[in-house]
């Protein structure tokens, strides 16, 4: 028994049929599910793709955050096991009748009425409109890789990699592998057991890497086509793969698997016993004895299977390594065939680490083609230049002609951030990121591993530095190569077309254009957090955010806002920052007629702001010691602009301000961990006292000894007179009291319910896009206001989100479009209830009834919103300690809504998360968003340990009894 498809249970701003809703489901002791109240945001809009729903025993409560209203935390979330429902006969009639008689008097209704049958079952009548989604309890996965017929779901390799060393058991020739304080040789059963195809292992027999290392560099293609020669055997593999067993990623016609995601978190093994070609469905044996029959369409899973037997059951597939999914066991026995006991040398294969991204693998280049100048400069041995896989332009860097030797390609990565690559794999590092370059990454690295060829755009990376090395201009060099191809997508990258349409560059400037990943932190002080007195602002133009006062803005009214370089007068390009390679962010002018970032000025110490409250012009450029623009920025390696270096203490008195600057100009240190001083009688640089100021033109910024480029702000209180918290820890407790989480809620006025549409100006782009349903930017208009780009989202965020089962938790929300960084999503909405209604709903209702806890949680003292039975699908989005969005209030025509923003470009069918920051002394929330920086629980832990200090014992409190 089901529902009709396209039927809605619950509708956003619908209040009595809720109501009914859940006056019934108390009366049969019922949960309102988050998962029903859903069905239509779904797939009402899903291009002919039937509409899916759960049959309500399949239906399982959810669990969710809540909200404690009293004391100090802001959600409280209880984690409950989810629970199996029992259906109650002809409960899904009474539903539905409940439903159809409530259902609110708008179009919605009309056009489902009319599309929907009233009769029942609808499964018989149109059973194409049906899917039925299994759920199976848990069961304790168990793998062998040996196993004929097998079917797995999901990689073994990371259920297995995770567990503690095992003992030796027949080796596969000299093979170390490196555990903590350990090296010891790998057996092939291990190899086995940790996923490693045996076929593989049997292909492996010839000489190792290392001995028949290739060059890799350009005068060497003819042993690289020897070489490929001789591991011909290696080569036969697609030869063998239709006997052998290999991962499949199954492919079903009209089906796109992102959608269906494995309600467990677990996978099961088992085997296919059959198919039955009537109903379309396979006949799947479980390894306890279990059997079921499924339309493997509406399943995501993976085929430990060999390619006859696929065709005897009638399976159609792809090979994963040619797809988006790396071959996981033959990567592993490639890498397990390199002698791992030798000192690293140019061509290895290892991870590397790039702050803000997963290990990556990465080659370790010839250090004699990336000697650099520069104050900075690594101390030999301590680092090595590697070119990562995958990502080629990461290290395409610019030829400056004032500093000798400087051509670089590659990137220098400290030893301590390599790891060898065995390692990695058995460290699960190529499981840790899922983005299509790191997969790609990493069918590059087996290419080279099996046929030791880098990628010719590898290759011409290094012609680049070939030929960097003949030419006066590196803008020709730079054109010469054929890496200017956007689709490769790379964290920094040269921006060749910034330099083609700008007529004036500073002599050896090449751009770095950075992928602004943090668009929900003020582009000035890269904080976060959002102040009474210095609220966000965003530009509705380039999406830029910054702080009103960061940036040097009067106030905000919540119309449309341009940034300097985004308003009428600006330049016509994107001038370049005099003080750094990166291009585009919040950029101010300087008083010599250029500009520069705000960001750059401030932490430079010789430069300053002319007015501090207008926060421009940037002055001081031509005081900026000569040294200072020698130094190699050790994140980008670029040698280009002024670079600032940790402080030591000593150094201090030294440091001091223009007398007639005292009260103008900002100043700020960067001090490592080990000369930060958090104690307040550190003399306060800001302030200016007069000292002499020939000394700074004599200072000579020191060598930086840790080599290490995280800076923390010293005195960051003085800065500007601001009275906000300083210091991140300090802010946090700010949250304390204004929840930057998960919120949202709406409060149902009728204005907001008004059809965009009818607010727009006809024959616009921008109202056609919405009619469209488009979010792309090549759609719109580029310019809109929050409240445009509010109504735009209310209009279309049915045609771009579904929900679906998560790989995280439960279910989730998933982008069925893609969307651009600083898109406006979806809006957290909600009944808002006083914290005392909803105090008594959680613990009266939603905890007996549902036994999970509820979807609540509280804005401040006075309004806690309630979206378990309201509300749009937002409510859904997991949290991620590593999100693609996050949250955010905005104010339209004089209303507050929480909106989920886009943090970074997300891909279609990526699952939506938000950092939860969840508030919990007392309890902890693990986290399974599986993020290369996941924190381990969902809580916010900073923000706890700030609170828990300040918090004092009861025994430790002396009452006061007066006088
Ligand atoms: C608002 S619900 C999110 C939707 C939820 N997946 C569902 O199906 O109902 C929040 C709850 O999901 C779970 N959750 C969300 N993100 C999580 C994560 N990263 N790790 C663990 N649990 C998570 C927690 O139990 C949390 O209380």
């Amino acid at each position: 028994m089901a529902f009709p498809a396209s039927q809605t249970l619950i509708q956003e701003n619908c209040h009595e049929p809720q109501q009914e809703l859940e006056q019934h489901h108390q009366q049969q002791q019922l949960p309102v599910s988050a998962k029903l109240a859903s069905s239509e945001d779904v797939d009402n809009h899903y291009g002919g793709t039937p509409i899916r729903f759960l049959p309500l025993h399949h239906v399982y409560s959810a669990t969710s955050p809540c909200v404690s209203a009293s004391g100090s935390s802001n959600v409280v979330s209880k984690k409950v096991r989810a629970r199996k429902l029992t259906l109650i006969d002809g409960c899904l009639d009474d539903i539905r009748h409940v439903y159809e008689h409530h259902q609110c008097e708008d179009e919605k209704k009309v056009e489902e009425e009319e599309r929907l049958p009233k009769s029942e079952p609808h499964a018989d009548s149109s059973p194409q409109s049906i899917r039925v989604y299994s759920r199976r309890q848990k069961k304790k996965s168990t793998s062998t890789v040996e196993n004929k017929n097998s079917l797995f779901y999901g990689s073994m390799v990371e259920k297995e990699v995770k567990a503690e060393p095992i003992e030796d058991e027949g080796f596969v020739g000299d093979v170390l592998v490196g555990f903590p304080n350990k090296k010891r040789r790998v057996g092939c059963s291990e190899l086995i057991k940790l996923g490693v195809d045996s076929s593989v292992l049997s292909r492996l027999n010839g000489p190792r890497l290392r001995e028949s290392r290739f060059q890799y560099n350009l005068n060497s293609r003819k042993s690289v086509v020897k070489k490929k020669k001789q591991n011909s055997s290696v080569n036969h593999k697609n030869q063998d793969d239709w006997q052998a067993k290999k991962w499949f990623q199954l492919a079903f016609d009209g089906v796109n698997p992102m959608v269906y995601w494995p309600l467990d978190d677990v996978w099961y093994s088992g085997s296919i016993s059959g198919y039955n070609t009537e109903s379309n469905q396979h006949k799947v044996k479980y390894e306890d004895g279990d059997e079921e029959e499924l339309i493997l369409s509406v399943e995501q899973i993976k085929f430990h299977i060999s390619g006859e037997e696929m065709q005897s059951l009638n399976l159609t597939g792809k090979r994963s390594m040619d797809d988006d999914d790396p071959d996981y066991s033959l990567l592993m026995g490639l890498a397990a065939s390199v002698d791992e006991s030798r000192e690293l040398e140019p061509g290895d294969i290892i991870w590397a680490k790039l702050t803000g991204h997963a290990m990556w693998p990465a080659v370790i280049m010839d250090g004699s083609l990336s000697d650099r100048k520069g104050l900075n400069r690594c101390s030999g041995g301590r680092s090595v230049p590697v070119q990562f896989f995958g990502t080629h332009d990461f290290a395409r860097l610019p030829y400056n002609p004032n500093v000798a030797n400087n051509f670089l390609v590659t990137i220098r990565i400290q030893v301590k951030q390599i790891k060898s690559f065995v390692k990695g794999l058995f460290s699960c590092f190529h499981l840790k990121c899922k983005s299509s370059r790191f997969l790609r990454s990493l069918k590059e690295a087996k290419m080279y591993l099996s046929e030791q060829i880098l990628p010719k755009s590898m290759l011409s990376m290094q012609r680049v530095s070939v030929d960097v090395q003949t030419v006066e201009s590196n803008e020709t060099a730079i054109r010469d190569d054929d890496l200017s191809n956007p689709n490769v997508p790379s964290k920094f990258s040269s921006d060749n077309s910034f330099s083609e349409r700008h007529p004036i560059l500073p002599n050896g400037y090449l751009s770095i254009s950075i992928k602004w990943k943090d668009l929900d932190r003020c582009n000035v002080c890269h904080m976060d957090e959002e102040y009474e007195n210095n609220l966000f602002l965003q530009c509705d133009k380039c999406r830029m955010m910054v702080h009103v006062r960061c940036y040097g803005e009067e106030s905000v009214d919540g119309g449309l806002w341009l940034c300097k370089l985004c308003r009428v007068g600006a330049p016509e390009f994107t001038p370049p920052c005099q003080l750094c390679p990166v291009t585009g962010g919040a950029m101010k002018p300087t008083t010599d007629g250029h500009w520069a970032h705000l960001a750059c000025a401030i932490w430079i110490p010789e430069t300053c702001l002319s007015d501090i409250k207008r926060m421009e012009p940037i002055d001081g450029l031509s005081r900026i010691n000569k040294d200072r623009w020698k130094l190699v920025c050790s994140i980008c390696n670029v040698p280009w602009g002024a670079c600032i270096q940790l402080e030591d203490e000593d150094r201090l008195h030294l440091m001091s301000l223009d007398e007639d600057e005292e009260e103008q100009c900002i100043r700020l240190l960067s001090f490592c961990k080990k000369h930060r001083q958090p104690s307040n009688d550190r003399p306060i640089m800001d302030e200016g006292n007069g000292t002499d100021s020939c000394q700074r033109a004599n200072y000579i910024p020191p060598i930086n000894d840790s080599g290490c480029a995280r800076c923390e702000p010293y005195d960051y209180s003085s800065r500007r007179g601001r009275k906000e918290p300083a210091a991140a820890s300090a802010k946090r407790l700010f949250l304390e009291n204004r929840p930057y989480l998960v919120g949202a809620y709406c409060l149902f006025d009728s204005s907001t319910q008004t059809s965009a549409k009818d607010k727009l100006i006809i024959g616009t782009k921008f109202s056609s896009a919405i009619r469209n349903g488009s979010s792309n930017d090549e759609a719109l208009p580029s310019i809109f206001s929050m409240a445009d780009k509010y109504r735009c989202m209310r209009e279309t965020f049915r045609k771009r989100l579904a929900f679906g089962k998560s790989r995280i938790h439960g279910f989730g929300i998933f982008a069925k479009q893609p969307h651009k960084a600083g898109d406006m999503v979806i809006e957290y909405t909600g009944e808002v209830v006083r914290p005392p209604v909803a105090d008594r709903r959680e613990h009266l209702i939603y905890n007996s009834l549902v036994g999970a806890g509820t979807y609540m949680f509280r804005i401040n003292d006075e309004r806690v919103i309630d979206a378990t039975r309201a509300g749009s699908i937002a409510h859904l989005i997991n949290h991620s300690c590593e999100p693609n969005c996050y949250s955010r209030f905005i104010t339209v025509s004089g209303e507050e809504h929480i909106i989920i923003f886009a943090k970074r470009d997300i891909g279609q069918w990526e699952e939506l998360t938000y950092d939860y920051r969840f508030f919990s002394i007392d309890e902890q929330l693990s986290c399974y968003c599986g993020s290369q920086r996941c924190r381990g629980v969902v809580n916010d832990i900073e923000a706890e340990e700030q609170a828990a200090k300040r918090c004092v014992p009861r025994s430790e409190l002396i009452d006061w009894r007066g006088d």
